[in-house]
């Protein structure tokens, strides 16, 4: 299979790299200053599921010749991705976004048609470091895809075929995608207002008194949101992540809080002003979703008159 990945970040180059060692043909569209890293120093992963350094194609600018355009840049950069990846966009290529989030997807039916949009989400968490270092910090390496009408077409079948031969991934094409991506939504929305507003991890949040009862209540808020509408998550998800947010001696973060940390922008309106825009619509209560978008919202004008902290 032939596969332009856009971007080699953290999900961009993880998952490339191991398609890539998965016996994929894979080519990374990047921009200058990441051309250049890789260009002198390869790609480099280190992960628990092993270590990957290696060369790599890389182009300016798209062509066309592919089956699958993984498309792995931040909301924030859609347009411009759009752009960048449509050339490589012939009659035949699908494009498989592992973006946070929903709304892009309607976005990229509109830009390159419904029958070429897979819906895809990624439950990992990885960074990438200045030197250009891929770090995937914990054993989470699921990638979960399929087509927007259920079928589980050849495509879907040929990728998670691929992709089960890689080391440190687990793939699965589903009949029932954009449930699951909801599911990711309530999972995500929750870990990002928790640990933004609170600048924790989970288990720090946890050991906080009152911590476990906030996590509880953003849950279950977003859980009603996906439900009204119309993608009620599993109970068996609503308990294994509940139990992920109780834990005291939990490390996990989100990488809202790392963009955010590092002086960088995030994905607040994509996220949060979308999660806002739901509960106000389905009805929820909305003040803690509020909260978190304003500061985040807060922070961003900070970070845009170059006050923040060294
Ligand atoms: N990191 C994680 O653990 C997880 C992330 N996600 C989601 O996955 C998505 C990607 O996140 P992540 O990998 O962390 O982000 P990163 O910032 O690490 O990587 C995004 C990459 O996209 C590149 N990019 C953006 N626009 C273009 C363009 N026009 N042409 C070429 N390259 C481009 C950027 O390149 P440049 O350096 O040039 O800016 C950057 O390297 C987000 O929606 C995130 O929420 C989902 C699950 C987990
Ligand atoms: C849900 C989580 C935290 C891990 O997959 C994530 O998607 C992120 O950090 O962006």
């Amino acid at each position: 299979m032939r596969i332009l990945v856009l971007g080699a970040g953290a999900l961009g180059g993880y998952f490339g790299g191991r398609l890539l060692q998965a016996g994929a043909e894979v080519t990374f569209l990047v921009r200058p200053r990441r051309a250049e890293q890789l260009a002198r120093d390869g790609l480099a992963i280190e992960s628990p599921f092993g270590a990957l350094h290696q060369k790599v194609e890389t182009l300016a600018e798209a062509r066309p010749g592919f089956d699958l355009v993984l498309l792995t840049c931040k909301a924030y950069d859609l347009d411009a991705a759009i752009a960048a990846i449509r050339p490589a966009m012939g009659p035949g290529t699908a494009v498989l976004p592992v973006l946070n989030g929903l709304s892009h997807v309607a976005t990229l039916e509109a830009a390159f048609g419904r029958g070429a949009v897979l819906g895809g989400l990624a439950k990992i968490q990885a960074t990438l470091a200045p030197d250009g270092t891929v770090r995937h910090l914990n054993d989470w390496r699921w990638l979960t895809f399929g087509e927007l009408d259920g079928s589980l077409s050849p495509r879907v079948q040929a990728l998670a075929a691929l992709a089960s031969q890689a080391p440190g991934v687990v793939a699965e094409a589903v009949p029932d995608i954009m449930d699951r991506m909801w599911e990711k939504l309530v999972h995500l929305g929750t870990s990002a207002i928790g640990t933004v507003l609170m600048r924790a991890s989970t288990g720090e949040i946890a050991r906080a008194p009152g911590g476990i009862a906030f996590m509880e209540t953003v849950l279950a808020r977003n859980a009603a949101i996906a439900a009204a509408e119309g993608h009620p998550v599993r109970e068996s998800f609503l308990k294994e992540i509940g139990a992920v947010f109780a834990d005291p001696k939990g490390g996990y973060t989100t990488s809202m809080l790392r963009d955010l940390e590092a002086g960088g922008r995030t994905e607040a309106e994509h996220i949060l002003g979308f999660l806002l825009q739901a509960a106000q619509a389905a009805g929820v209560p909305e003040e803690i979703h509020a909260a978190a978008l304003l500061h985040a919202r807060a922070y961003e004008q900070r970070r845009e008159a170059g006050r923040l902290p060294r």
